[in-house]
């Protein structure tokens, strides 16, 4: 049996951040030495303190950032020289829906957008799919016709899901994507976002400073720390065979839940 190309890949990656001005230039090491896959219909989870890089890795991971060293392979290819082709095939849901819902906008008009930008679907079919996804994630169609403020903040991060899928992405990074939701509407999402991905197909990367979440979505789970992808296991090994200091402490904090099979 042949392993099939991953859907991301990250290959010796390093990433500095330049700041300051130009006669006092300081290079911050955001990420160093990462490799990761992210294979067709796989969710991985990142997990690791703030400022440890999870939010760089993901944003290298959509073609965003460029490495300073090492490779990004979008289904085998470098992502540099081909992310226009990849329009709509790479999306992201992030910790605060406001940032991809535009609040002037109607929702049709936000889930629509990547289909719109794309140019390659007709307007009447562009109805028809935004009103499936809106059922997908569990919304009524009338919520199309509704602006973001007059939604809760659950049923936007869903419009938000809505327009991350509606293009039928390859890969959807989700940053700390259920954080700012109250826990009762995070288990909401989170189921909703495994019963997508089981429908839909997509690779993810689950970005969160929260393992039992990320454990709960994720076959596997990367544990970063200061730049490094320190372990990367089964979601449900990683509880058993938990190896650096770190990740041990993160187990302290949460003890016993399951991962995903
Ligand atoms: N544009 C930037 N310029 C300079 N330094 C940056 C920039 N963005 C991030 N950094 C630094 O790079 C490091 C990694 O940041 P990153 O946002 O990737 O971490 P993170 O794990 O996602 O953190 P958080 O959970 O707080 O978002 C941090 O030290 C951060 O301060």
């Amino acid at each position: 049996m042949t392993t099939p190309v991953p859907t991301a890949e990250l290959r010796g990656v390093d990433l500095d951040y330049r700041s300051g001005p130009p006669w006092a230039r300081q290079l911050k090491r955001a990420v160093s030495g990462v490799n990761l896959t992210v294979a067709p219909g796989e969710t991985v989870g990142l997990v690791g303190q703030s400022g440890s890089g999870k939010t760089s890795v993901g944003r290298l991971l959509l073609g965003l950032l460029r490495p300073t060293a090492g490779a990004v392979l979008f289904e085998g290819r470098p992502i540099d020289d081909e992310r226009r082709r990849h329009r709509g095939r790479l999306q992201a849901v992030l910790q605060n829906p406001s940032w991809s819902l535009n609040p002037r906008l109607r929702c049709e008009t936000s889930v629509a957008e990547p289909l719109t930008v794309a140019g390659t679907v007709p307007a009447d079919e562009r109805h028809r799919r935004v009103l499936h996804m809106l059922e997908q994630v569990g919304l009524d169609p009338g919520v199309a016709g509704r602006f973001p403020h007059q939604l809760s903040g659950g049923q936007q991060q869903r419009v938000a899901i809505a327009r991350a899928l509606v293009s039928h992405p390859a890969l959807v990074v989700f940053d700390e994507a259920v954080s700012a939701l109250d826990v009762s509407v995070q288990a909401q999402i989170l189921n909703l976002v495994r019963r997508l991905q089981d429908e839909v197909g997509f690779a993810a990367l689950f970005i969160s400073h929260d393992l039992a979440a990320a454990r709960y979505v994720s076959h596997r789970v990367a544990v970063m720390w200061q730049s490094e992808i320190v372990e990367v296991a089964d979601a449900t090994a990683l509880y058993h065979h938990a190896d650096h200091p770190y990740t041990r402490s993160l187990f302290g904090l949460e003890p016993g839940a399951a991962g995903r099979h």
